[in-house]
């Protein structure tokens, strides 16, 4: 898989916030359909990578490059339309609107039928079934992120980009997360780039794990140390 070329590869980026360098030459690689988690604890550069990644926040230097073709510099939206979708922290549904409105506003950037996104979605999310006329700001945090994953997942992307998405979910749904990403994964093809803290959802969702330090990928976790918390936790230096 290593020889193919990557669905996503970032390069040597760096990007802060004014003079602040926060990203210092950060490089790595998703390919079509990897599940990749990055673990690194609060101020390490995380959202920023994602942000960055995204466009939301500019690149002062590197490269990010998706289908083998260079999105640095592209706006928000044309890289949103090209395949990637994104989930920030916090969620960012909107409160006001139905379920079935939210969803809605993902199907905008599938080129799908609405009706056949809607019924593909619903099936991977079962639970929402049940909530389409609820407002989104009635859901729980838990119900919200599933929201919030199921309208990104209503764009068809080839990657999904994930900033934290158990940060204040009952342990009870978080579970629930975890299987419904992969089952997507597995399903659609779905690559996954999750930013995470949480280490048991990290080694539930990914196949690879990088650790971010200071603004760069400093090492990446032995696959037989993936599944042993006080292992991940010690690479991570979260302990
Ligand atoms: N808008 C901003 N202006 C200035 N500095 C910022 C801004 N946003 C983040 N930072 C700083 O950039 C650094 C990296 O923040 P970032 O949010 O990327 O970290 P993180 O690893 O996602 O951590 P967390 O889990 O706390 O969100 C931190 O030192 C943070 O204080």
């Amino acid at each position: 898989m290593s020889n193919a070329t990557p669905l996503l590869e970032v390069k040597n980026l760096r990007s802060g916030y004014g003079r602040i360098p926060i990203l210092q030459g950060l490089s790595l690689s998703v390919h079509p359909g990897e599940r990749v988690g990055i673990l690194g604890h609060n101020g390490m550069g995380k959202s920023t990578l994602l942000r960055t990644i995204t466009s939301h926040l500019p690149t002062s230097d590197g490269k990010v490059s998706f289908e083998g073709k260079s999105i640095t510099g592209a706006s928000p939206t044309t890289i949103a339309r090209s395949g990637i979708g994104y989930v920030p922290q916090g969620r960012e549904i909107f409160p006001g609107l139905s379920v079935m409105d939210n969803l809605r506003v993902g199907c905008r950037l599938s080129k799908r039928p609405e009706t056949d996104v809607l019924a593909d979605i619903l099936e991977l999310f079962p639970r929402l079934k049940a909530y389409l006329d609820r407002r989104g700001g009635a859901l729980s945090g838990g119900e919200q992120q599933l929201l919030a994953l199921a309208r990104c997942l209503c764009g068809d992307p080839r990657i999904v980009l994930l900033d934290e998405p158990t940060e204040g979910i009952q342990p009870s749904i978080i579970e629930e997360i975890a299987d419904t990403l992969k089952a997507a994964a597995i399903s659609r093809g779905l690559a996954i780039l999750l930013v995470e803290q949480n280490l048991g959802f990290i080694a539930a969702v990914s196949e690879r794990v990088l650790i971010l330090q200071r603004g760069e990928i400093t090492r990446e976790v032995p696959p037989d140390a993936m599944h042993d918390i006080e292992r991940l936790e010690a690479f991570a230096e979260l302990a």
